[in-house]
C-alpha cells in the first residue's frame, strides 16, 4: 500500500464537506461548510453557483496536506449550472434538482408519449427533477442564451463538471458516467449522450462535457487556484458515490443515504434492470469494463423536513434535537406529515402534490410533530423497499444507512421496525465523501481493488425490528390511507412561468 493520502469533495445540497484519508480507510480530518437554497416561486429551488464553488475551495483549502496525492468529487446530482466557456460565470443560477418549475414541459412530454423511449435508454422517468427539462429551462429563459449556445461560447454541466472546469482554471469540460446519467440525456447501455433524446429536450450536443469513466485522470488543479497541483482521479454522483463507500458491490445490497433528500439504491449486477414498479435504473459505476447497475428509489424531502421545523418553523434549535423530541411522544399520536413540499418522488412521482399534515388535535404538541416528520422518513422508505421487492430483489438481508438523518437513533430503530429488517450504520456516516476518496485511491493505486475497500468498511451500531406484525401493519396502513387522501386533494398549481 501506498504511503499518502487522499482528499474528497462532498458536494451537497445542504452543505459542503471534504475529507481527508489515508491508505488504511481512517479519515484524519473532515471539513464543512453550509449551503444556502433560494425558493424565488413555490417549488422552484435554486442555489448560487459562486456560492458552491467558493465552499467546495474552502473546505478543500482546509484538508489538502503536503502528502495528498489525489482529489475526488462527489456532487448532488441533476443540479444544473451553464456557465460562459471564456470567464468561466454562469449565465443563471444553480437549478436545483428539487425544483418543479418544469413540470408542465415534463407532463407535455408524458402527454405526447415520449416515456417508454426516455426510459428504455436513460433508465429514468420524465420528471423535472432530472437536469434535461432544466438546461432547456435555462436556454429559453435567460435572454441571448441560445444564440450564445448555438456560437460554442457556453458550456453546461452538473455540479462535478462545474467544480472541475474551475479546479483546474477552465481548461477540462467532463463529467462521469454517472452524473451524466441523471441528465436524461444520455444512453446508461452503450453509454454515451443520446442524439434524440437532444433532439426532444432541444439541448445542443456542444453545451455538454465529455462523459468519463468513475476512475479516471479528469485533470489537474490550476496553480491558480490551489497551491500545488493535485491530480482529479475520481468523480461520481453523490448517491453512486455512497453506494461505493457502503461497499455495495454485490448484487442484492442495498444502502439508504439520508441527507437533503433520501436515495435508497439496490445493486443489480451489470446490466440495467428497468422497473416495474416506478423505480430508477441507474449505473452504480463504470470503471473500464466493468459496470453495476441499481435499482434506485428517490425521496425529495428527508433532512430537508428537519431543517424546514427549524428554519422557517423554528420548533427545534438543532436538527440533532429531533432524537430526545421523537422519543418523548406518544407512539399512538394519529398525526400523519407527507413531506410533499415539492411534490412526491418513487414511487408515485407527483411533481403538483403539496406537503399535508393530517390528524391534529388541541393536544398536538411539538414533539408529536417532529415524531411525524422523522416517521414520514421511515414510512417514505418502506414504500420504495416494497417497490424494490415488487421488482423482486427480495432476497435483501439488511440495509446500510448514511447521511446526516442516519445519525439519529431513534430513527434507526422506527426505520428498522418499518422495514421489518435490520439496519446497519457504519463507523462513519459520510459514506457519499469516503466514495469518492475511494474512487480517486483506485485511481492511484493506493488501493488495489474492491476487496481493499471492503476490507476497510466497520459496521458501527445494527437495529432489529421490534415492532409486532399487527402494529407495524397499522402504522403502515394509515401512512398509505394519508398519502392517498394528500394524492387525491392536489393543491399544488403548476408554475405558469
Ligand atoms: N440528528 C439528526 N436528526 C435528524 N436529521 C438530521 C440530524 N442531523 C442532520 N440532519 C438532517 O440531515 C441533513 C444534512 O445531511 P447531509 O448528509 O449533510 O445532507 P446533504 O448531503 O444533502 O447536504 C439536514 O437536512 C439536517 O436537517
Ligand atoms: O443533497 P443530497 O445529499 O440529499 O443528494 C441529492 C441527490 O444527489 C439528488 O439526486
Amino acid at each position: 500500500m501506498t504511503r499518502g493520502t487522499v482528499v474528497a469533495i462532498d458536494q451537497g445540497t445542504t452543505s459542503t464537506r471534504a475529507i481527508r484519508m489515508d491508505g488504511f480507510g481512517h479519515i484524519q480530518h473532515k471539513s464543512t461548510r453550509d449551503l444556502a437554497c433560494m425558493y424565488p416561486h413555490a417549488a422552484w429551488v435554486e442555489q448560487d453557483p459562486e456560492d458552491i464553488w467558493q465552499s467546495a475551495l474552502a473546505v478543500l483549502s482546509d484538508v489538502v496536506q503536503d502528502d495528498t496525492l489525489a482529489i475526488g468529487i462527489a456532487n448532488q446530482r441533476e443540479t444544473i449550472v451553464v456557465w460562459d466557456r471564456k470567464t468561466g460565470v454562469p449565465i443563471y443560477n444553480a437549478i436545483v434538482w428539487q425544483d418543479r418549475r418544469t413540470a408542465a414541459l415534463c407532463l407535455s412530454l408524458v402527454n405526447e408519449g415520449a416515456e417508454a423511449g426516455v426510459r428504455s435508454k436513460t433508465g429514468l422517468l420524465i420528471d423535472p427533477y432530472f437536469s434535461a427539462s432544466k438546461l432547456a429551462w435555462i436556454l429559453d429563459h435567460v435572454a441571448g442564451a441560445r444564440e450564445r449556445a448555438a456560437r460554442g461560447e457556453l458550456a453546461a454541466g452538473t455540479i462535478d463538471s462545474f467544480l472541475l472546469w474551475r479546479l483546474t482554471g477552465g481548461t477540462v469540460h467532463a463529467t462521469d458516467a454517472t452524473n451524466a446519467a441523471r441528465t436524461m440525456l444520455y444512453d446508461i447501455t452503450t453509454h454515451s449522450w443520446d442524439m434524440d433524446l437532444l433532439h426532444l429536450f432541444d439541448i445542443p450536443a456542444a453545451l455538454l462535457p465529455s462523459v468519463r469513466d468513475n476512475c479516471h485522470l479528469f485533470g489537474e488543479t490550476s496553480p491558480e487556484v490551489l497551491a500545488r497541483r493535485l491530480p482529479i482521479t475520481g468523480m461520481a454522483g453523490d448517491q453512486q458515490a455512497a453506494m461505493i463507500g457502503q461497499c455495495c458491490f454485490a448484487r442484492g445490497t442495498i444502502k439508504s443515504t439520508y441527507g437533503t433528500g433520501c436515495f435508497m439504491l439496490a445493486n443489480v449486477g451489470a446490466s440495467p434492470v428497468i422497473s416495474k414498479a416506478r423505480l430508477l435504473s441507474t449505473p452504480i459505476y463504470k470503471i473500464g469494463a466493468e459496470k453495476a447497475y441499481a435499482i434506485e428509489g428517490s425521496i425529495f424531502s428527508a433532512g430537508a423536513t428537519i431543517s424546514w421545523l427549524r428554519d422557517r418553523l423554528g420548533l427545534i434549535s438543532s436538527a440533532a434535537d429531533t432524537e430526545a423530541l421523537a422519543a418523548e411522544a406518544p407512539a399512538d399520536h394519529g398525526i400523519h406529515l407527507i413531506p410533499a413540499f415539492v411534490g412526491l418522488g418513487a414511487p408515485y412521482w407527483r411533481p403538483d402534490a403539496r406537503a399535508s399534515i393530517i390528524g391534529l388535535t388541541f393536544d398536538t404538541d411539538r414533539a408529536t410533530l417532529v415524531r411525524a416528520a422523522l416517521e414520514a422518513v421511515a414510512f417514505q422508505t418502506t414504500d420504495l423497499l416494497s417497490a424494490m421487492m415488487d421488482d423482486s430483489l427480495a432476497n435483501v438481508g439488511s440495509v446500510r444507512i448514511d447521511g446526516g438523518v442516519s445519525t439519529n437513533n431513534w430513527f434507526a430503530q422506527f426505520l428498522s421496525n418499518m422495514l421489518n429488517m435490520d439496519v446497519e450504520r457504519p463507523e462513519d456516516h459520510d459514506s457519499t465523501a469516503i466514495g469518492a476518496a475511494f474512487l480517486a485511491g483506485l485511481t492511484i493505486g493506493l488501493w488495489s481493488g474492491f476487496a481493499d475497500l471492503e476490507a476497510m468498511w466497520h459496521r458501527s451500531a445494527s437495529f432489529s425490528p421490534q415492532l409486532s406484525p399487527d402494529e407495524r401493519q397499522a402504522r403502515l396502513a394509515g401512512w398509505n390511507l394519508a398519502v392517498r387522501q394528500t394524492l387525491t386533494t392536489p393543491v399544488g398549481a403548476l408554475s405558469a412561468a
